[in-house]
C-alpha cells in the first residue's frame, strides 16, 4: 500500500499541494484528476521521487520512503511524448532497460507482455513507423518489462484518437489486474478518469476535492467543485453528441 501523509510542497513561496493525505491499495487504478496548476504533476512527481516534499511523508509497504532516491524506490513512469529512442527498433527500446538488469524478466516474461500488447507484428519497425497507439504501447512495454512496482502514467490517452484510446483503456486495465500492478494516472480528462479507474482522486487548488470511486463522485459529489468542474465536463460532452443526432436531450 502507498500512502500519502499530510504532503506539502512549496515552490517559491506558494503553496502548490496543501495537505494531501491518502491510501491507495496494491493493485488499485487510480486517477489524478483537475484542473490546469491544479498540482497533478507535481503529486506524480512526488511520488515518483523528482522531487521532495516540503512537509508530510510518502509510506509504501510499511517503508517510510520519503528520503528514498528515485531510482531506489522501484517505482517507473510512462511520459507523456513516450520518450522512446527513435534509432533503434520497437523491441530494442521494449528490452533497452534490461541491458543493465537482465535478470529482470525473463524472455517469457517479455514475449508475454508484447503478446498481451499485441506489438507482435511491429517489433522490427522503428519508432517514426508506428501509430500513435502503437508507441504509446511500446513505451508502456519498455516500462513493464521493468517489473515496477508502482507504474505512472503521465496522460496516457491524450494523444490518441478514440478507438485507438479504448484498445490502450482495456489494456493498462487488464496488466493492472493481471499483475496486480499499481497504477497512478495523470489526467485532465473527467471521462478518462471515470471509465479507466478503481478511485478517483479530484484535486482543486493543491488540495482534495474528492477522493473516491467513479460510482460515488457521479452519484454523490461532494462539492460544488466536483458538480461544476467534472459533472459539468461531462454533461456538456453528452449534449454535445446528442445534438449531432438532431435529439432532444433531457
Ligand atoms: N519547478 C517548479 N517551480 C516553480 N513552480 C512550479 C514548479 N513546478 C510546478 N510549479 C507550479 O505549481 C503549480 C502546479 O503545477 P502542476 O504542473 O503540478 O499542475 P498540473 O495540475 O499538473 O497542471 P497541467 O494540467 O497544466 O499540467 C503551477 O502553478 C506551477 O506553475
Amino acid at each position: 500500500m502507498l500512502t500519502l501523509n499530510n504532503i506539502k510542497k512549496v515552490y517559491d513561496g506558494v503553496e502548490i499541494l496543501r495537505g494531501i493525505s491518502l491510501d491507495i491499495e496494491d493493485g488499485e487504478i487510480v486517477s489524478i484528476l483537475g484542473p490546469s496548476g491544479s498540482g497533478k504533476t507535481t503529486l506524480l512527481n512526488l511520488i515518483l521521487g523528482i522531487t521532495d516534499p516540503t512537509d508530510g511523508q510518502i509510506i509504501f509497504d510499511n517503508k517510510d520512503i520519503t528520503k528514498v532516491a528515485m531510482e531506489k524506490r522501484g517505482f517507473n513512469i510512462v511520459f507523456q511524448d513516450y520518450a522512446l529512442f527513435p534509432n533503434l527498433n520497437a523491441y530494442r527500446n521494449i528490452t533497452y532497460g534490461l541491458k543493465n538488469k537482465p535478470n529482470i524478466s525473463t524472455k517469457e516474461e517479455v514475449d508475454e507482455l508484447i503478446e498481451l500488447l499485441g506489438l507482435s507484428k511491429h517489433l522490427d519497425k522503428k519508432i517514426d513507423q508506428l501509430s500513435g497507439g502503437q508507441k504509446q504501447r511500446v513505451a508502456l512495454a519498455r516500462t513493464l518489462v521493468m517489473k515496477p512496482k508502482i507504474l505512472l502514467l503521465d496522460e496516457p490517452l491524450s494523444a490518441l484518437d478514440g478507438v485507438i484510446k479504448e484498445s490502450i483503456k482495456d489494456r493498462i486495465k487488464t496488466i493492472a489486474k493481471e499483475y496486480n500492478l499499481t497504477t497512478i494516472i495523470v489526467t485532465h480528462d473527467p471521462e478518462e478518469a471515470l471509465t479507466l479507474s478503481d478511485r478517483v482522486l479530484i484535486l482543486n487548488e493543491g488540495k482534495i476535492s474528492q477522493y473516491s470511486t467513479p460510482d460515488e463522485i457521479i452519484n454523490d459529489p461532494k462539492n460544488n467543485f466536483v458538480k461544476d468542474f467534472i459533472l459539468n465536463q461531462l454533461e456538456i460532452k453528452k449534449e454535445n453528441i446528442f445534438s449531432l443526432f438532431g435529439g432532444c436531450y433531457v
